[in-house]
């Protein structure tokens, strides 16, 4: 007969000797000791046991097979209580094999419940071991759905510090479900005791105060029991590790929640998702992803990985929201743009209303090229000798007549300070003529030239002039051209070069001939049966006939009475004048006439439509609403005060001006010149208003808001404006040359550039004697080192802290006054406004010397 010790079946089971003792005293067989022996009907007790264990159901959701018990530690499993150890089964399972292999007895798995052991302890029974006799080994704890509530629900973790004792049964209920975090793990890494856990159950005696070990635990699966049937099955959380512990307990929280949630659960509203979207020229953020039913953080996050940084409250433009949207799926529809109130919708011409117009040609060159005389030469030869009795007028362009067939010139001749009106000038050109002057060759502004007509995309004709000149060189200058992408038709090229000569007037027919082909070429067409569009060339306040512009006609056909705005100006076309200085009573496309009627003076580019009155006043009142908005804006950004702090931080400073002069053209060439100037960082021309006219008190008013200086070409100050400068302090400046007015404010500028100084200390003085006369103090001094003079800044130096900085009332040596002492002697000194000095004093002497810049 066999006989087996208690620790080797201890060791067998994988359990302790212990346990194997408890087993069989509750079968009526008594061990002594570990080292006892039992024969072969203890062991097929102890194998019942721990095989019945086996089958004990699983519930199916708990987690994957939680770790070996026999990995952990002895002291971490449980002590020994009779049917609920569920560590050795695993191990047995394992052992299963080789137990065969050895032909040891196995009672059949299925009928194993009805053993002894069941029966002799019925109270373990009702723990469930007869409710789950039936269920066949399956090999695999997951697949014992019923025991899942169960045995999850006594061990839902305390609150940190809580105890199961003072837990009433229900401290698994959904209330403190939804109380406690799902997780107390870091609140307990210094006693794992806090876990209602059954693997610390049996640690210690005082950590069994937690525990549902041994009876506490029977009489716990037992209440637990009463109201679900699986209750006892508490036991075989004993081996499962705290994760899955805590992971079934949350999973059963929803559903014990479901049953007997007293506290109704808010379904989350889900924004609705749009699939489609309008969009219009451009969208802030925020409203891009409420309009797609999402997060701005979504869609911010989006953009980010399009490279497009932006804040919720930032704009985005259609094209950047499109590309957003359609990454979320959502199709995007544009929506009509806004109508601006500043603006006339233009009138679309039907291609068959177009008929050919003579074409618009601009002279530009470099300084002294001979585009005046050009045009003068074209002039001459075409207007005054051809058409009999006219007398040309100057109004900004004029037309010629060459085979029957009409060129208009843009009499706009270029020098630098008509940068802006030479740019302006190519975008209302057909054709350009470059003049280039055969001995010069191609210069800077030739260059810049070429660049402007090219991005107007208007084609280019070299006037290749003063070819009468003996260091001529035409051959040359189309080398340089070609070298900027003008090459010369006879070398292969497409660009038409005429040699001309604006003294002799030679080359001049050619030049026209020529132009006359060009446009031919380029078919220019207008539509003269519609409401007239021209732009402004030119616009004075005349004295006598009040605002005059120049108006090239563009489009339609404009007629005296005709209702018209430009710019900010509006009125009714009262009288023009042609070119010849005749009075006409309509203007055609091309044509430049000159126009009274405006109550205001426009500005050169200016846009002149032809509308109906009530459209013409209402739509230049919001233009000088928005444009007093914009200049005041402008002015806002400069305050004295900002202007202040930007010197005393040595950041930019700003040279506010306003102007004010006769003529567009003045102030262009003003404006132009004084912003060229903006060469250096340290001050900043702005030009915060311009003007024609004379300076009035609204200038003015304007200067002193801004703080900002007047200058004034060809004009005058009103009295009231007189009157307003004096009480304001503002400058007014008024020129007769262009040249004098930015000399001075170049002048003003190189004064205003922040100096830098640094202290150079002359030497020391200290006080020996101090003298009250009537009305100073006379401090008796000595020269230590160094020298002071007269003129020298000086710091009163007390127990090492200064106790005053300023300046000399008097330097003297004996009773005479003196520019310097030196060291080693003595002298007399007062300090302006300081009568506090007292001997023992130090006396500083120092100049501010200016930083002299490379
Ligand atoms: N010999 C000769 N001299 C010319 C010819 N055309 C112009 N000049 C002279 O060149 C100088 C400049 O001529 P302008 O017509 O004033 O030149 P511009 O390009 O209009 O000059 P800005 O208006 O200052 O840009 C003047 O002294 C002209 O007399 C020419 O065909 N032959």
């Amino acid at each position: 007969m066999s006989k087996y010790r208690i620790y080797e079946l201890a060791k067998e089971f994988n359990t302790t000797s212990k346990v194997i003792m408890d087993i069989l005293a509750r079968n009526n067989m008594a061990a002594k000791n570990h080292m006892s022996s039992v024969d072969q009907e203890a062991k097929q007790i102890i194998d019942r046991t721990f095989a019945r264990k086996i089958d004990q159901p699983v519930p199916s959701k708990a987690p994957s097979a939680p770790a070996a018990p026999a990995a952990r530690p002895e002291s971490a499993r449980p002590q020994p209580r009779p049917g609920a150890v569920d560590a050795p089964r695993r191990d047995l399972r394992n052992e299963q094999p080789s137990r065969q292999q050895q032909g040891e007895q196995r009672p059949h798995q299925p009928n194993r419940n009805n053993g002894t052991f069941q029966q002799q302890r019925p109270q373990q029974a009702a723990q469930g071991n007869q409710q789950r006799p039936q269920q066949p080994f399956q090999g695999n704890n997951q697949q014992r759905p019923q025991q899942q509530g169960n045995y999850a629900r006594p061990q839902r973790p305390q609150q940190s510090g809580g105890t199961n004792q003072q837990r009433p049964p229900q401290q698994g209920s959904p209330i403190h479900s939804q109380q406690r975090p799902p997780y107390q793990g870091p609140r307990n890494a210094g006693g794992t005791e806090q876990h209602n856990d059954n693997r610390s159950n049996n640690r210690g005696p005082s950590e069994q105060r937690n525990n549902n070990s041994g009876n506490a635990g029977n009489r716990f699966a037992g209440q637990g029991q009463q109201k679900q049937p699986y209750s006892n099955n508490n036991n075989f959380n004993k081996n499962k590790p705290h994760g899955a512990n805590r992971q079934q307990n949350r999973s059963n929280h929803g559903g014990r929640n479901a049953h007997r949630s007293p506290q109704p659960v808010q379904p989350k509203v889900e924004p609705p998702k749009p699939k489609n979207i309008k969009l219009g020229e451009s969208i802030i953020v925020k409203e891009l992803a409420s309009k797609m039913g999402r997060e701005a953080s979504e869609v911010i996050k989006k953009l980010m990985m399009l490279g497009v940084m932006v804040t919720i409250n930032q704009e985005v433009d259609f094209d950047t929201a499109s590309l957003i949207a359609t990454d979320f799926g959502v199709t995007v529809e544009a929506l009509p743009p806004e109508e601006d109130p500043t603006e006339i919708p233009e009138i679309e011409d039907d291609e068959a209303d177009l008929v050919i117009r003579p074409p618009v040609v601009t002279v530009m060159g470099h300084v002294d090229h001979g585009k005046t005389s050009l045009l003068d030469a074209i002039r001459q030869t075409r207007v005054t000798q051809q058409e009999a009795g006219g007398i040309t007028q100057h109004i900004g362009a004029y037309q010629v007549v060459c085979q029957g067939k009409k060129i208009v010139f843009l009499d706009t001749p270029g020098h630098e300070a008509f940068t802006a009106m030479r740019a302006r000038g190519a975008q209302v050109t057909d054709i350009a003529i470059l003049v280039v002057a055969a001995d010069d060759g191609v210069m800077p502004q030739t260059i810049e030239a070429i660049n402007h007509a090219k991005s107007a995309k208007v084609p280019i004709i070299v006037a290749i002039n003063k070819m009468d000149r003996p260091g001529a060189n035409p051959d040359r200058v189309k080398q340089q051209l070609g070298d900027h992408g003008l090459v010369p038709e006879d070398w292969g090229g497409d660009t038409i070069m005429v040699p001309v000569s604006a003294h002799q007037k030679t080359g001049i027919e050619e030049l026209l001939e020529m132009i006359l082909l060009m446009a031919e070429v380029q078919e220019i067409k207008a539509n003269p049966n519609r409401a007239a569009y021209g732009i402004i060339i030119e616009a004075e306040l005349d004295k006598g006939r009040g605002p005059v512009a120049t108006v090239l006609v563009q489009k339609g056909t404009l007629r005296i009475g005709d209702s018209i705005i430009a710019g900010t100006a509006f009125g009714k076309v009262r009288a023009m004048v042609n070119d010849r200085g005749e009075k006409v009573k309509k203007a055609e496309p091309s044509t430049p006439v000159e126009v009274l009627g405006l109550a205001d003076v426009p500005q050169a580019g200016d846009i002149l439509v032809a509308v109906d009155e009530k459209t013409a006043r209402a739509v230049a009142e919001k233009r000088i609403a928005k444009r007093r908005t914009e200049e005041m804006q402008q002015s806002q950004k400069v305050s004295l005060d900002d202007l202040f702090k930007q010197i005393q931080d040595g950041n930019i400073k700003d040279l506010n001006i306003v102007i004010k002069a006769d003529v567009q053209g003045s102030i262009e060439a003003l404006r132009q010149s004084l912003l060229n100037l903006n060469t250096g960082e340290e001050v900043r021309v702005s030009i915060v208003h311009a003007g024609v006219g004379a300076i009035n008190e609204s200038d003015v008013m304007l200067a002193s808001a801004s703080n900002a200086l007047i200058i004034g070409f060809n004009v005058r100050p009103d009295g009231n404006a007189r009157k307003a400068a004096e009480s304001e302090k503002i400058d007014i400046r008024l020129y007769r040359v262009i040249y004098e007015a930015i000399n001075d404010v170049e002048a003003a500028m190189k004064g205003m550039l922040a100096p830098e100084y640094k202290e150079v200390v002359q030497g020391r003085l200290e006080v020996r004697k101090v003298i009250s006369v009537p009305k100073t103090v006379v401090a008796g001094s000595y020269v230590l080192e160094g020298k002071i003079t007269r003129t020298s800044q000086i710091r009163v130096v007390r127990n090492g802290v200064v106790v005053h900085e300023g300046e000399i009332e008097a330097l003297r040596r004996f009773k005479d006054d003196v520019k310097e002492v030196a060291a080693g002697y003595e002298c007399g000194i007062s300090v302006e406004k300081f009568r506090d000095i007292k001997e023992g004093d130090i006396i500083e002497s120092f100049v501010m010397e200016e930083v002299k810049k490379g």
